[in-house]
């Protein structure tokens, strides 16, 4: 029978992996298993130290999966927890460098650059060196970097893990828009369950070591959503039933490992 409409492929996937990092090192990964599809935010939500950063590894590219496939775009953007910028580089120059290394020519790096200064609110920064950039402007500039890089599919690693609460919040929110204005693709590793809540449109939660198949939970928050929106008496059911697995997990966790 011809099937009413084609699901789109997915731009991450994880189908049955397996992976650990050398041959008598534990199984990080136990045919874990997950799709992103284009234009979603989906966050990775679990404790430290559990393997989500693995995850990225492998979807970078950056190691191959012992069992199962792996499969994501050409390009990548990829942006960890701290900005790793260069000190020398202005910011037009730090978000041309993907486009370089990529083959561009200079002057054709800058323009591209230049159309999306703005929308990344970098206009008047661009001129600037790191050190004269707050946190969060930091984080903007990372982030515009990752996307050149990516052609708008994104890893984000706890990318906002070390600003401080009221900053973290606004560049949660401004995330938001930049992802509806540039139509881009997110997959968000977290372990704070509002950031979670917030951010969205389905979560992955892993309980237990090494990571097996996730509990996908898909945020009952429409959109446009803002901060206060997570305060809602059905984001907050969601959260105690998270934080409840999450305790659950840690104790077959330990057990398993006495
Ligand atoms: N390069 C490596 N070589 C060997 N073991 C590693 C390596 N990187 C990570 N591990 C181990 O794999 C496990 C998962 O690490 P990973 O960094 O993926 O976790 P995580 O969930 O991202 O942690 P966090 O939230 O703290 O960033 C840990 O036990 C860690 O010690």
């Amino acid at each position: 029978m011809k099937q009413m409409y084609e699901k789109s492929q997915p731009v991450f996937s994880l189908s049955h992996v397996s992976y650990r990092y050398d041959a008598k090192a534990p199984l990080v990964l136990a045919d874990v298993s997950l799709h992103v599809q284009p234009g979603e935010i989906v966050v990775i939500l679990g404790p430290s130290g559990s393997g989500k950063s693995t995850i990225f590894r492998l979807l970078s590219q950056l190691d191959s999966p012992e069992q199962g496939s792996v499969t994501s775009p050409e390009k990548v953007g990829f942006m960890p927890q701290d900005d790793l910028l260069l000190p020398w580089r202005r910011v037009i120059e730090q978000a041309m460098l993907p486009l370089e290394i990529q083959g561009f020519k200079r002057k054709d790096a800058r323009r591209l650059v230049e159309d999306r200064l703005q929308t990344f609110g970098l206009e008047e920064t661009a001129d600037k060196y790191p050190k004269e950039l707050s946190g969060g402007m930091k984080q903007r500039v990372s982030l515009l970097r990752a996307a050149m890089a990516g052609q708008n599919t994104l890893l984000l690693d706890e990318p906002f893990s070390k600003l401080d609460a009221l900053t973290r919040v606004s560049m949660q929110e401004w995330l938001l828009q930049i992802w509806e204005e540039e139509s881009l693709t997110i997959l968000f590793i977290t372990h704070d369950l509002d950031e979670a809540l917030l951010l969205a449109d389905r979560v992955l939660l892993f309980t237990e070591m090494p990571l097996m198949t996730p509990i996908e939970t898909v945020v009952p928050l429409g959109r446009p959503r803002n901060a206060e929106d997570i305060t809602k008496p059905e984001a907050q059911a969601v959260k105690r039933d998270w934080l409840q697995r999450l305790k659950h997990g840690r104790e077959r966790t330990i057990a398993a490992s006495d």
